[in-house]
């Protein structure tokens, strides 16, 4: 049921009565996986049970490592197979400086920490040119040759006989038979899943994601995704490098055979049985995968891989996204089930942004230059020689037939691809060989052909990610916007948007990334009417009120005629005619191209 209500602004807005699951559940997810690892970490030592204070000690250490791991894993797409290399350089590293140095442990710690760190950037950098499967093999690589390595230095690591380390101090009691070990090893996972919370809830954390789901759409938004994964590989490292720390004292023992690719492979299946991406995942996923070969099932404890293995095949059967994150799917599904979708629209919001400046397009400068552009793609021409310029705060139509360019141009003019001859120019800068994030930072916007809509993202998430993107600070009609688009959206599934809907969110999202010149693909197709009649407004509203300039590529003519300053026409690659709409409209070289069309 949707009903209307008035905003301060005197807009209707339409919205939705029913309620509906929160899209997001990290917050509560965080405060029950605080109170799971409370239980585990501190009762068995209130118990005075000492196997499982032992058991658990080390369950918590492995669970902040899988956190980590899932971190890299979901939130910054990184398949990194290799991570119990970087918890055994934090423990050996340690244990080499502490146990046969005779370091402090708090200077033999750090020693560690920056090994691990070193550790993280080993991988980050193959993780610049390599992805998916190729940077799969450089991690498991790792995790295949760090335990010879540690044998062949025996120099260092005292070969196969391993480290022995005893650090007194830290199995003391502190309060209630806890000791400091004992409270380190639980309040650590603790820690990392709130940092895990806050990193995804930040701006970064955003922007990692989006690289991570769509590396081109996040280099038009200004981000770089190589350096997104090179932090993620950053932090990953100092998280799990401080796991090793603790594990030393722990087990109170270093040897080669205890960093083997296993575990590795423990980290990412904790992640993939108890739910990839889930806050809690890690933590019920350690509980299953580690407790139950090494636990419950103790007599066969030497076919714990084969356990892991049947395991991870048996969630990837039956719970696909994992436990917690099938809890999660059967949640959302409950309370959305027959609900239909909820209205995105535009027009409600532009109530926010009225101002009572008015623009026109500027007679002498130019917002995008084009000179005798060419685009191959071997031996296709997809631009050939397009000459094209957009006046300052004109609307700029693009049209032409199926495979004419236009994408590939505008393509070129947000820097995903790069021109072979000519040049172009931005706001009078010569744009040719510029990165698309810096030209995204420069005040350019798009939105794709196919939207770019994170279903991993929550709907006000994926319009803030536009807002992420501004290089100034808010002005406040955006501000104002924003609040009310968080207010509106703020707990809604993107993926329940119909096809229509996430254009609109998409142009949006451009909207409130404050671009000065802004491409639009095809914004119109799959819109219904109304939705379309919204946008011609916003265009217009872009134009007019806000001062943008605009290319419009678009099939419906009737949208470009109705809005556009100027339409330039592309045939084959080669802008063929261009000029205002009413002189086109009489071109007799034009309209035979329509023959059949809107305008013919
Ligand atoms: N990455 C690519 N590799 C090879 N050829 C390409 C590539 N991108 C575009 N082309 C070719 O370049 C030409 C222009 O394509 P483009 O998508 O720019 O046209 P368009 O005018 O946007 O078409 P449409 O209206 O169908 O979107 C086509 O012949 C297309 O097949």
């Amino acid at each position: 049921m949707t009903v209307s209500k008035t905003m301060d602004s005197g807009a209707q807005v339409s919205v939705s009565t029913t309620s509906r699951a929160r899209f997001n559940s990290d917050l509560p997810q965080v405060w029950i996986g605080i109170a799971l690892i409370a239980v585990t970490g501190f009762l068995p030592s209130l118990l005075g049970n000492s196997y499982w204070v032992h058991t658990f000690h080390l369950v918590n250490i492995y669970i902040a490592a899988a956190i980590f791991q899932n971190f890299l894993f979901i939130d910054a797409g990184q398949k990194s197979f290799g991570q119990g290399v970087l918890l055994g350089l934090g423990a050996y590293v340690t244990a080499i400086f502490f146990g046969m140095h005779g370091y402090s442990f708090a200077a033999a710690s750090l020693i560690g920490l920056f090994a691990a760190f070193l550790g993280g950037l080993l991988f980050a950098l193959p993780a610049l040119r390599v992805q998916y499967f190729h940077l799969g093999f450089v991690t498991l690589s790792a995790a295949i040759v760090f335990p010879q390595l540690l044998m062949s230095l025996d120099k260092w690591t005292n070969g196969i006989n391993g480290i022995s380390v005893a650090v007194p101090w830290i199995h003391h009691e502190v309060i209630f038979g806890l000791s400091w070990l004992t409270i380190m090893v639980a309040v650590y996972p603790m820690l990392a899943l709130v940092v895990h919370y806050a990193i995804r809830n930040s701006r970064l954390g955003r922007q990692m994601r989006v690289a991570a789901l769509s590396p081109e759409a996040a280099r038009t938004l200004g981000v770089k995704p190589g350096v997104m994964r090179f932090l993620a590989f950053i932090i990953a490292s100092i998280g799990t490098g401080i796991c090793g720390i603790l594990y030393l004292p722990a087990v109170s023992f270093v040897s080669p055979q205890g960093f083997n690719m296993e575990m590795s492979f423990l980290f990412f299946m904790a992640v993939v049985v108890g739910g990839r991406g889930q806050l809690l995942g890690p933590i019920i996923g350690m509980w299953i995968v580690f407790i139950l070969p090494n636990v419950a099932l103790v007599e066969y404890v030497d076919y714990r891989l084969l356990i892991y293995g049947t395991l991870t095949l048996l969630t990837v059967v039956l719970f696909p996204d994992g436990i917690v994150g099938s809890v999660e799917r059967w949640r959302k599904a409950r309370s959305v089930l027959g609900r239909g979708e909820k209205a995105f629209r535009i027009d409600p919001f532009l109530e926010r942004l009225k101002n009572n400046t008015q623009f026109t397009p500027s007679d002498t400068e130019y917002a995008v230059e084009v000179r005798n552009g060419v685009k191959r793609f071997g031996a296709v021409v997809a631009v050939g020689g397009v000459n094209m310029k957009v006046r300052k705060g004109e609307i700029h139509g693009l049209i032409g037939a199926n495979g004419s360019g236009k994408t590939s141009l505008l393509n070129v003019l947000s820097g995903l691809s790069r021109l072979d001859e000519g040049s172009f120019l931005i706001n009078g800068h010569d744009a040719t060989r510029m990165a698309a994030d810096r030209i995204a930072n420069t005040g350019l916007g798009r939105t794709f052909q196919t939207p770019r809509i994170f279903t991993q993202l929550s709907l006000w998430e994926n319009l803030r990610i536009g807002l992420d993107a501004s290089t100034t600070s808010p002005s406040e009609g955006i501000r104002q916007l924003a609040a009310q688009l968080e207010a509106e959206f703020g707990q809604d599934n993107a993926e329940l948007l119909s096809h229509g809907q996430r254009r609109l969110v998409e142009v949006m999202r451009v909207v409130l990334k404050e671009a000065d010149i802004i491409l639009f693909d095809e914004p119109a197709a799959g819109l219904s009417q109304s939705e379309r009649a919204d946008f011609a407004k916003l265009v217009r509203f872009l134009s007019r009120n806000l001062g943008k300039s605009v290319i419009l590529v678009e099939h419906d003519l009737d949208l470009v005629w109705g809005i556009a300053d100027t339409i330039t026409v592309l045939e084959q690659g080669k802008s063929v005619a261009s000029g205002a709409p009413e002189a086109l409209a009489r071109d007799p070289a034009v309209q035979h191209m329509f023959v059949g069309g809107a305008r013919a």
